[in-house]
């Protein structure tokens, strides 16, 4: 008898905290319901007690996050809104808008855009959860040499999956247009049909910043794209500087480029981005080139098997296309999407996006911590002496970094 108030207590208290922990996750109805709008976060929003800091999902946001955004003013919360809501309902004008905004280099609109970044990526993890775990999308990295045929290659294979039904977004990173505000490959019109195309959404490199800040849009121009219901993203790059491990790294499947060109032109071509390709494609392969496109397939073919393997679910393949007669286009499409479902059927797919969310994390780090170190006062003061001392031989690398550094700590 005395045991029964116990029993009943511990009861009450497990099934209270079920209905938190189930109160605290999307449901399956909601979450269904929840596509493109239909049920909208605004209603989440209506029920928010004023004055508490919320995140779009209706959860209270930690104070670790809440105290980096200030309060958003009327006017900013209904543009976000406005912007939020347009893009998941993809459409083109407020995804172009928010790619804007990601871009900007003024620390409120950059605030505001991790605002918009944390809705959108909650919309999108929802949606995964509907999909059993699945990503929304499909990411693909192109690289190759300039004029290896990649526009062509991506207008011709974008306008195949837009008539399959798909939503194909194309993004570029373009280290040259960081540097010169020149681009190599944006000063042509490129893909003309596919930009056209209302399946389609186009958006050249971003001209102004590092390398860096270039992937660091990209990645966030991926995530958007993303909430806006693009299945298929492609990130192009050309094969200089440091680009392709970058691309490399912020997709699911990376595809090489090359053209049936001479032992010179591929010179270029590093060899550190040829073992990351999970595929290289042969491009040309029509008329006169077919030959040379053949000896090359051949070639590479021979050098993949000597490298080390990346995946335990995939081998790199080497096959041949060309854009203009549409011979190979299907083939090398049916190789991408037996490279994803043998990466997402052993779960590889999905361990890689994990890893490559903690190497982005890491290099946005680097690259902060190494700005604020350059432009410190007091190693501003002394690094002028320093490096001329090194240089000189009056005093060794390893000493002059430790003062450095001490002289950055003692003044942080
Ligand atoms: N024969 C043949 N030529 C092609 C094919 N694809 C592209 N080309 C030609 O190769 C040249 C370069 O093609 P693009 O598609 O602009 O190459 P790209 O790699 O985008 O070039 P960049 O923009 O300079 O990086 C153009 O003159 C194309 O007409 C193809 O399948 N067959």
């Amino acid at each position: 008898m005395s045991k029964m108030p116990h029993v009943h207590h511990n009861m009450v208290r497990f099934g209270l905290s079920l209905l938190r922990h189930m109160s605290s996750l999307p449901s399956t109805r909601t979450c269904c319901l929840h596509q493109r709008g239909i049920t909208g976060s605004n209603a989440r929003h209506q029920s928010m007690i004023p004055g508490h800091r919320y995140s779009h999902y209706g959860r209270r946001v930690s104070p670790a996050l809440s105290h980096q955004i200030r309060d958003l003013s009327g006017p900013e919360q209904r543009l976000l809104d406005k912007m939020y809501k347009g893009l998941i309902a993809g459409q083109r004008a407020s995804l172009a808008e928010s790619i804007t905004l990601v871009e900007t280099q003024h620390p409120r609109k950059k605030e505001l855009a991790q605002v918009l970044l944390q809705r959108v990526l909650a919309f999108t993890r929802e949606q995964e959860n509907c999909n059993g775990g699945r990503p929304v999308s499909f990411r693909v990295g192109l690289s190759g040499p300039p004029g290896a045929g990649k526009s062509s290659f991506i207008e011709v294979v974008g306008k195949m999956l837009t008539g399959h039904g798909h939503k194909v977004s194309v993004l570029a990173v373009d280290p040259s247009s960081c540097t010169t505000g020149g681009s190599l490959m944006g000063d042509k019109t490129r893909m003309t049909e596919l930009s056209r195309d209302m399946n389609a959404f186009i958006r050249p490199s971003p001209t102004s910043g590092t390398l860096g800040g270039v992937t660091r849009t990209t990645n966030e121009a991926i995530v958007l794209c993303e909430g806006a219901g693009y299945d298929i993203i492609l990130v192009e790059t050309v094969g200089v500087g440091q680009s392709e491990f970058a691309v490399a790294d912020m997709v699911d499947m990376f595809v090489l480029l090359i053209p049936p060109a001479g032992g010179d032109e591929l010179q270029g071509i590093k060899r550190g981005i040829i073992e990351r390709a999970h595929l290289v494609v042969v491009t040309k392969s029509d008329g006169d080139l077919v030959v040379p496109a053949r000896r090359i397939q051949t070639e590479y073919t021979s050098a993949l098997k000597l490298l080390r393997r990346q995946s335990k679910s995939w081998n790199p393949k080497v096959v041949r296309a060309s854009s203009h007669s549409g011979e190979g286009i299907a083939e090398v499409w049916a190789k991408m999407e037996s490279y994803r479902d043998a990466m997402l059927s052993s779960g590889e797919l999905q361990g890689q996006r994990r890893a490559q969310q903690k190497v982005w994390l890491w290099s946005l780090i680097q690259e902060n911590v190494l700005r604020h170190f350059q432009n410190h006062p007091s190693v501003k003061e002394v690094l002028p002496q320093l490096e001329e001392r090194v240089t000189k031989g009056g005093i060794s690398p390893g000493l002059a970094a430790d003062l450095l550094l001490k002289a950055f700590s003692s003044s942080t």
